[in-house]
């Protein structure tokens, strides 16, 4: 081929990529349906993440708020057409109404991998089942059984604060971390991670490289965003094949040792192998068909694995911005230190599980925490049928629709003066206000986050425990807003939250 061929049909190819990306990003024009302007040639309405460097945290906030006052309306994550659902009556008919036609959020499903077989990605009755399964595994009965067991993990949390207090200033996502890993390795597992005696435990060592923003990582977030059955195609794990082998390992052992020595814990594993002996589920879909799903090691494991992956990251996400709030303001942090210890006084000096849950202004702060810094800025589901919308409006089949929580938990007409920490937003009178699905820090409906008691149990229990006996300030180093890393999947602050620590008199 000589250099002329080459530029032709170098050119050739250009052609047909312009002519591809024009035809598809008409969609939302030829659906009638309001969307922004498709921006980028090739990266769509997304390059405003790479152009104008806007973290994929703060992303959906903005399309939510070019698209008001809209009820709904599109963009193009490269050339996929997405639809962002803005208006809060609508997201209630998805997530409850009509959940049967957005049951899945279209995550990739290796058949071969046996982690990805977890409830976070699986699909249609298969999730019913399992979910159904799961669902009495985490009623408030068995999170208070579990209690002490996170209860045990406050001592050393003190002394992990203690022995850091002489530095000047502590980075409190990673230490929150060290927390929450030993709270769900603990609870999960049934074993001591030692994350918070040590830092580099191997179990804080897989918990930082599951989460950490790799160059790998990025590069594959890049293309599945340019094409969205590429990790489903090419069977590529969202977690390193190490981290993936240490769980399987960990798991297949724990549970040998209980079953030949006969131990019980009260633990998740205790309740996830005694679904093990149960064999064989089946179920009657909508549809009529028979679905099974056995109950094998692997499919323990891989439960084992997401309440590990989702359990420990977001708890410590969200104690970690509850302190940055807090130093911001001591007002707040003094109010509920009163609280607190008020609560302990009526308590023989010690939590337990019932206080915890009676204590008003802890219950504020957590969640107004979770509204100004959503773990999961936005939530997706697939639509796997034709949908009429409204009269207007047929979704069609395999649509990508985004629910905007940030957008949701930014917008003032729900909350006012939005970019300010307000544990008042959460007082009966507001909350009783607003509309329910205008807050979605844990997702809505059948799918909504199936550890909601127990990641709330973690979090304000180390937040109480904390606050019992240290006061909390910034350190000069930290600004008043925060950034975050570009592609981090949950919110990241590029520097971390560095915090200084003043030990309470007793
Ligand atoms: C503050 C802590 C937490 C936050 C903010 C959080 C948030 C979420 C959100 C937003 C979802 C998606 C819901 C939806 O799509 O509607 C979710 C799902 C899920 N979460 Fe959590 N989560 C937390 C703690 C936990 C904990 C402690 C566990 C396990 C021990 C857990 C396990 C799960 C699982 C398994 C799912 C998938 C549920 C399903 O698809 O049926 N999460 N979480």
């Amino acid at each position: 081929m000589d250099a002329i061929d080459l530029v032709l049909l170098v050119t050739f190819i250009f052609l047909i990529i312009i002519y591809y990306a024009s035809y598809r990003r008409k969609y939302w024009a030829r659906k009638k349906i309001i969307s922004l302007k498709p921006g980028n040639i090739i990266m769509g309405s997304t390059g405003d993440i790479f152009l104008k460097k806007l973290s994929l945290y703060n992303y959906h906030a903005k399309m939510y708020e070019q698209l008001a006052p809209h009820k709904y309306g599109g963009y193009y994550n490269f050339f996929t057409p997405v639809l962002v659902v803005r208006d809060p009556d609508i997201i209630k008919t998805i997530f409850t109404k009509d959940f049967n036609y957005f049951m899945d959020r279209g995550q990739p499903l290796d058949e071969k991998n046996p982690l990805s077989q977890n409830l976070f990605n699986l699909k249609g009755e298969k999730w019913r089942i399992l979910r159904a399964k799961l669902t009495p595994t985490f009623t408030s009965g068995k999170i208070k059984i579990m209690f002490n067991l996170m209860k045990e993990c406050t001592t050393e949390l003190i002394e992990m604060i203690d022995t850091s207090v002489e530095k000047e200033e502590i980075e409190v996502k990673e230490m929150m971390a060290r927390y929450t890993t030993d709270v769900i390795s603990s609870c999960v597992f049934g074993l001591q991670s030692n994350s918070q005696k040590d830092p580099d435990s191997i179990f804080r060592q897989m918990g930082r490289k599951a989460f950490n923003q790799t160059t790998r990582r990025s590069v594959v977030a890049i293309i599945a965003m340019v094409i969205p059955k590429f990790r489903e195609i090419f069977k590529i794990s969202f977690f390193e094949k190490d981290v993936q082998d240490f769980f399987t390992s960990l798991v297949s052992k724990t549970i040998k040792y209980r079953e030949d020595n006969g131990v019980e814990r009260n633990d998740f594993l205790d309740l996830l192998i005694a679904l093990k002996k149960q064999e064989v589920l089946t179920h009657n879909s909508a549809s009529g068909e028979i679905c099974h799903v056995e109950f094998t090691d692997n499919l323990l494991t891989a439960q084992c694995f997401v309440f590990f992956s989702a359990g420990f990251e977001t708890s410590s996400g969200t104690l970690s911005f509850a302190l940055y709030e807090l130093a911001k303001h001591p007002e707040m942090q003094e109010k509920l230190f009163d609280e607190i210890s008020e609560t302990l006084e009526q308590n023989n000096g010690s939590f337990n599980y019932e206080c915890l849950q009676q204590m008003p202004y802890l219950d504020q702060v957590v969640c107004e925490t979770l509204r100004m810094y959503p773990l999961l800025p936005s939530l997706v589901r697939i639509c796997n049928e034709n949908y009429q919308l409204d009269e207007h409006t047929v979704i069609d089949k395999n649509t990508r629709v985004v629910i905007p929580v940030k957008g949701l938990h930014y917008d003032p007409s729900y909350y006012e003066n939005p970019t300010e920490f307000n544990p008042e937003n959460f007082s009966k009178e507001a909350r009783a206000k607003r509309h329910h699905f205008t807050y979605l820090p844990f997702g809505e409906g059948p799918r909504i986050c199936i550890g909601l008691r127990f990641g709330l149990m973690q979090v304000k229990l180390g937040l109480a425990t904390i606050l019992r006996n240290y006061s909390v300030s910034l350190s000069p180093k930290m600004s008043s807003s925060l950034e975050y890393k570009l592609l981090a999947f949950v919110p990241t602050p590029k520097d971390g939250i560095w915090l200084k620590f003043k030990k309470r008199s007793a």
